[in-house]
């Protein structure tokens, strides 16, 4: 059965004007290498550490500025938005389609609550805690091009030509403020959409954004502005001491307008010091080792990488499956052609070596944590293609092949092809990151023994579910398995309302 919200009844929790107070008991353990009676033993120790959450029930006018606002993904969203908003419909060939948000984990999906006269019981994901209604949020943001939104929305290609047509007023007057354009940063190919640039040094760059953020807070009168990359895959930015290394020697390179820095990084030392969330949807290094230092002095959230959408996120599912099975995959090839700019601006080696590097490492975690099928440092063999094939636009196709050794030396081959239409899988994830960016924002938690409140660590794992190589704090585990990060995030949002972790038990019917 399916409920449409709920309120928990603890001593645990207290509910205030514009507070939620829970305690909460993390069953942990503690793991030691002991020398016991001459032989050396690993012990299990469980252990309780008692946390107490407080989130702010306050939910705020906000504003979302997006990196490539004028991107099939960043069109997209803002065309989703808006018809949800305003109860949108239009005619398809097959029927009258209502406005939706799937694919969006906060709008979309459930969670179990318990059990009633013997019936499950589940209710909105986003009724764990008070969250921005994604109808209510403002959007503005920055591109290379200065294509309005309706027309870039056209230019996408991915939305019905009638819901376009209805859409058209709401967004032809939205234009993008100039982004910042740097050749050597992305692929030669986008040179000719680059006609809305904002000038001047590295610095001085930095001084529009931020002045951009201000701006467009003041004018919409949003309370909280989360901004969101969601613009061309960049290169890598070699990481070099001295240049941006620290956050002091970052801030030195850009007062000396060094050309490694990227456009991504240069958006993100804007947003750390605005203290505005920054949240990269792209695959490449935006959060250089001075950045993430410069974010966590000051206390910042950073998020990222690369938006898990498709053919990963069924990666991280897949392998999660197999391994978990005590199956060995041995190799995987993941191969795709997209048609779209991104695919476009991904024909380049260097910012296709960008993407495959994310695309290859989602399954370390999952390999590294069964020794019994692999030796250690043994990996399955992983190959990565993607093609650009301007006919398929971003219906992009993906397809895998996944051999795996099992039961007496037999193998085991599947074979996947998955149609993913990228910006409509890509847009709800965006939604995703930035409502529970600006809800982990609200959220101050103690354990005991410590002093007083604090927020969540500004390196945002809590979003790990939705990219495909998740930003972490330096000596974090990095975790890719889809159905651990979400439990992660659903885990960590319960507690905020005393709920213990879904275990999945049903001890009451066994
Ligand atoms: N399923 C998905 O679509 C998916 C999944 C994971 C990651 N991504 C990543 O999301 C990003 C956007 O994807 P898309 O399909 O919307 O691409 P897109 O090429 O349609 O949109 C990118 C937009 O960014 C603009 N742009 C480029 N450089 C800029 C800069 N420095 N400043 C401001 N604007 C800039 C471009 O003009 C373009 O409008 C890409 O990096 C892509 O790899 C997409
Ligand atoms: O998320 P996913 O489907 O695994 O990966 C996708 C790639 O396969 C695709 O080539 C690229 O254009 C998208 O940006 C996205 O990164």
């Amino acid at each position: 059965m399916f409920i449409e919200s709920f309120k928990v009844d603890s001593p645990n929790v207290k509910y205030t004007d514009g507070e939620i107070h829970s305690v909460y008991n993390y069953e942990t353990t503690d793991l030691v290498h002991e020398n016991r009676n001459g032989t050396y033993q690993w012990i299990v120790k469980p252990k309780t550490v008692k946390y107490e959450f407080k989130t702010d029930a306050h939910v705020p006018k906000l504003g979302v500025m997006l990196v490539g606002w004028g991107g099939n993904n960043g069109s997209t969203l803002t065309a989703g938005v808006i018809a949800n908003r305003e109860g949108i419909s239009w005619a398809t060939k097959d029927k009258v389609q209502q406005a939706n948000y799937f694919g969006s984990l906060t709008q979309a999906s459930s969670i179990r609550v318990g059990s009633f006269n013997g019936e499950e019981i589940y209710a909105p994901f986003k009724s764990l805690l008070p969250m921005v209604n994604p109808d209510d949020i403002v959007f503005g943001g920055w591109d290379i091009s200065n294509m309005n939104l309706a027309d870039a929305m056209g230019r996408a290609k991915v939305l019905d030509i009638d819901l376009q047509k209805q859409l058209r007023p709401y967004m032809e007057h939205m234009v993008p403020l100039p982004g910042i354009y740097d050749p050597d940063f992305i692929a030669a190919n986008q040179g000719s959409r680059a006609n809305n640039v904002i000038k001047g040094t590295k610095k001085e760059q930095v001084q529009q954004v931020i002045k951009d953020i201000r701006e467009f807070k003041e004018k919409n009168k949003v309370d909280k502005v989360v901004v969101l990359w969601t613009a061309n895959t960049e290169r890598y930015s070699n990481v070099i001491v001295g240049l941006n290394d620290t956050a002091e020697t970052l801030m030195a390179s850009l007062e000396r307008n060094e050309a490694e820095i990227s456009p991504s990084t240069l958006f993100g030392i804007a947003c750390v010091l605005e203290n505005v969330p920054y949240i990269n949807g792209s695959p490449q290094n935006t959060f250089v080792p001075g950045l993430i230092d410069l974010a966590i002095q000051r206390n910042s959230l950073i998020g990222g990488d690369d938006f898990k959408s498709g053919q990963t996120k069924m990666k991280s599912v897949l392998v999660d499956f197999l391994v978990g099975a005590g199956i060995k995959p041995t190799s995987i090839v993941s191969y795709n052609h997209l048609g779209n700019n991104d695919g476009m601006n991904l024909s380049a080696p260097q910012t296709f070596r960008s993407k495959e590097i994310s695309k290859s490492n989602v399954v370390d975690d999952m390999v590294a944590s069964n020794g019994i099928l692999y030796e250690p440092g043994e990996h399955p063999d992983h190959v990565v293609v993607i093609k650009y094939v301007p006919y398929v636009g971003d219906s992009k196709r993906a397809m895998d092949e996944y051999t795996s050794e099992i039961f007496m030396g037999g193998r085991s081959t599947i074979v996947l092809h998955n149609t993913c239409e990228d910006s409509l899988l890509a847009a709800p994830i965006i939604l995703d990151l930035v409502l529970l960016a600006e809800l982990s924002t609200r959220i101050q938690l103690k354990a005991e023994g410590e002093g007083k409140f604090h927020s969540f660590h500004p390196v945002a794992t809590i979003l790990s579910y939705l990219t495909k190589a998740p930003l972490v704090p330096p000596g974090t585990p990095v975790v890719n398995a889809l159905s651990k990060q979400r439990a992660m995030l659903e885990n960590i949002l319960r507690a905020c309302v005393g709920l213990a972790p879904e275990n999945n038990m049903i001890l009451e019917y066994k």
